[in-house]
C-alpha cells in the first residue's frame, strides 16, 4: 500500500518551485494594496487580462515560453490558495488590445512603405529629377487654383445651369477645406519626417498629414466633374487618371503616408455624396439664386 507523502502548505502555488520550502509562509497583505508581488502573480494576472478580452497575439503563448512550460499545474488544494486582491491583479498595467496591436502594425508598415515610395522627396532622392513635374501636379490639385477658377467661372457664366453647377462646385470645395481642416486638427498626425515643407500656400493645419487634402479634393472633384460635365470618354479617363496620379504623387513627394492618401480618397469620394444631398438649386435655395440672377 502506498502512503501519501506529506506536503507542506505553501502560501502560494508558485512558491515551492521558485523559492524552496524552507522559506516561512508569507502572510496575506493586510490591505491587499501595493505590496511586493509574489512570483507567479503577474502571470496569473496576465492570464486573467487575457480572459477579459485582451489580445492573445500580444501575449506570449504558453507553448512559446519555456518558463510557462515549467510552471506547476495547480492541484485542487493549491487552487484554494488565497486569491490576490483586485488591486494586485490590476498592477501589471493594461496590455494592448487586438485592435491596438493591429493598428500599430499597420501604421509601422505604412511608415516604412511610404518612406520607400518617397522617391521624389528631395532633389537628391532616387527620382529627384521628377520632383518639378510632381510639384506641378501638386498645384493642379491645390485648393487655391480650384477656388479661383470656380469663382472666375461663376463671374463669367451666363447660363443659369452653368451657374448652378459652379455654385455647387464652390460649395463642394469650401466643404472639403473645412472637413479636411477639422479631421487634420483632430488626428494631428505629423507629416513624414522626409517631407520638405516647401508646399505651395498652406494654412496652419497643413502641418498635419491625415488625411491628404489633395487626395480628398481630387476624388471629390473627379466625381463632380464626371457627373456634371459632358465629356468624351478619353477625357473622362484622363480626369480619373489625374485624380489617381495626384494622390500617388503626394506619397512620392514625401508629403504623405499611404494611409493619408487612401483615407483622403475615401473621404473625398463620400464628400460628393454630401454635396449631392445638399445640392443648391433655385428650388432648394431660391433666395441665393434670386440674388445671383439679378
Ligand atoms: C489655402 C487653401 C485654400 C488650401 C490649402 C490647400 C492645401 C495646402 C492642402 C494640403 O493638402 P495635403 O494635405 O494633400 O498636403
Amino acid at each position: 500500500m502506498r502512503v501519501p507523502r506529506a506536503r507542506p502548505i505553501s502560501p502560494h502555488p508558485a512558491l515551492p518551485q521558485l523559492v524552496g520550502w524552507s522559506r516561512p509562509p508569507i502572510p496575506p497583505h493586510p490591505a491587499g494594496g501595493s505590496g511586493s508581488r509574489r512570483p507567479g502573480e503577474g502571470r496569473r494576472a496576465g492570464a486573467e487580462e487575457n480572459r477579459a478580452g485582451r489580445c492573445p497575439a500580444a501575449m506570449p503563448s504558453p507553448r512559446s515560453s519555456p518558463s510557462r512550460r515549467a510552471a506547476p499545474i495547480p492541484s485542487p488544494s493549491r487552487r484554494a490558495a488565497p486569491i490576490p486582491s483586485p488591486s494586485r491583479r490590476a498592477a501589471p498595467g493594461p496590455s494592448p488590445s487586438c485592435a491596438a496591436v493591429a493598428l500599430r502594425s499597420l501604421l509601422a508598415a505604412d511608415l516604412r512603405f511610404s518612406r520607400q515610395l518617397g522617391v521624389c522627396a528631395g532633389e537628391r532622392s532616387a527620382w529627384g529629377s521628377a520632383r518639378p513635374l510632381l510639384r506641378l501636379l501638386e498645384v493642379s490639385g491645390h485648393g487655391v487654383p480650384w477656388l479661383a477658377g470656380t469663382l472666375y467661372g461663376l463671374g463669367r457664366s451666363e447660363s443659369p445651369a452653368g451657374r448652378e453647377v459652379l455654385l455647387n462646385l464652390l460649395f463642394a470645395l469650401v466643404l472639403d477645406l473645412v472637413l479636411v481642416a477639422v479631421v487634420k486638427g483632430l488626428v494631428r498626425r505629423r507629416r513624414p519626417t522626409h517631407n520638405k515643407m516647401d508646399m505651395f500656400v498652406t494654412i496652419s493645419v497643413d502641418k498635419y498629414s491625415f488625411p491628404s487634402g489633395h487626395a480628398t479634393r481630387a476624388a471629390m472633384v473627379c466625381r463632380f466633374v464626371l457627373h456634371h460635365l459632358v465629356l468624351a470618354i478619353p477625357l473622362r479617363v484622363l480626369v480619373v487618371l489625374w485624380a489617381i496620379i495626384v494622390g500617388i504623387s503626394r506619397v512620392m513627394l514625401g508629403r504623405h503616408n499611404v494611409t493619408d492618401v487612401a483615407f483622403g480618397f475615401i473621404m473625398g469620394y463620400m464628400q460628393y455624396n454630401v454635396v449631392k444631398y445638399f445640392w443648391l438649386s433655385p428650388l432648394s435655395a431660391p433666395a441665393l439664386f434670386a440674388v445671383w440672377n439679378q
